[in-house]
């Protein structure tokens, strides 16, 4: 068979083991992967604390040690979910496969004729984004649940006293 180029699509607000080892799965199929950085005009919040910038440095350092080619490509929201795929074509390289968990995600590639395949969830109880930064909020240990080159874009971002700040002021009411 020819070259393969797949599509993951996440917020990872933070890049985490459970995306990791998703990677790591998808990478048993195909040649190349372009990692989608969703909502990607989204930052300083409590659900979405990282820039696009600092979730491309999180995704490149951490993925540097597989044998994949890799783009990571910026996708900001649209307010109509029917043109949505169209949209993330337009902004990435084409690929032959979508990889995606979430139900909307899914229904949106299919509907769109795209073939769609789902992965096992690792370790949901603890590898999951917003249990993340509800440690992160309640300086609680969470270093251990992302690969090791995120903890240092964290610490670069200056991202816990960002998102401690943040949530905050989110939660008087902005
Ligand atoms: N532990 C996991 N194992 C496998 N896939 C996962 C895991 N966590 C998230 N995913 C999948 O990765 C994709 C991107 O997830 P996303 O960035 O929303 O992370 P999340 O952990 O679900 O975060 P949040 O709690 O912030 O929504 C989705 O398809 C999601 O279902
Ligand atoms: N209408 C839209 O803009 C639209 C539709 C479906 C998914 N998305 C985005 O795709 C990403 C999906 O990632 P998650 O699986 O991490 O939720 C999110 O950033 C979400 O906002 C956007």
């Amino acid at each position: 068979m020819g070259m393969t180029r797949g599509f993951y699509i996440g917020r990872f607000q933070p890049f985490h083991n459970g995306h990791y080892n998703m990677v790591e799965r998808i990478a048993e199929d195909v040649d190349e992967l372009v990692l989608g950085i969703g909502s990607a005009g989204d930052s300083h919040s409590t659900r979405n604390p990282f820039t696009a910038g600092e979730r491309i440095m999180m995704i490149t350092k951490s993925l540097v040690e597989f044998d994949l080619v890799t783009y990571a490509v910026p996708i900001e929201d649209l307010e109509r979910n029917s043109v949505w795929v169209s949209h993330v074509q337009s902004m990435s390289p084409d690929f032959d496969i979508a990889y995606s968990n979430n139900p909307l995600v899914i229904q949106l590639f299919r509907e769109a004729g795209v073939d769609v395949r789902q992965s096992p969830m690792f370790n949901r109880d603890v590898l999951e984004g917003t249990e993340l930064r509800e440690r992160m909020i309640a300086d609680e240990n969470w270093e251990r649940l992302v690969p090791d080159p995120v903890v240092d874009v964290v610490e670069e971002a200056n991202g816990i006293e960002r998102l401690q700040m943040v949530n905050d002021s989110d939660s008087n009411g902005q």
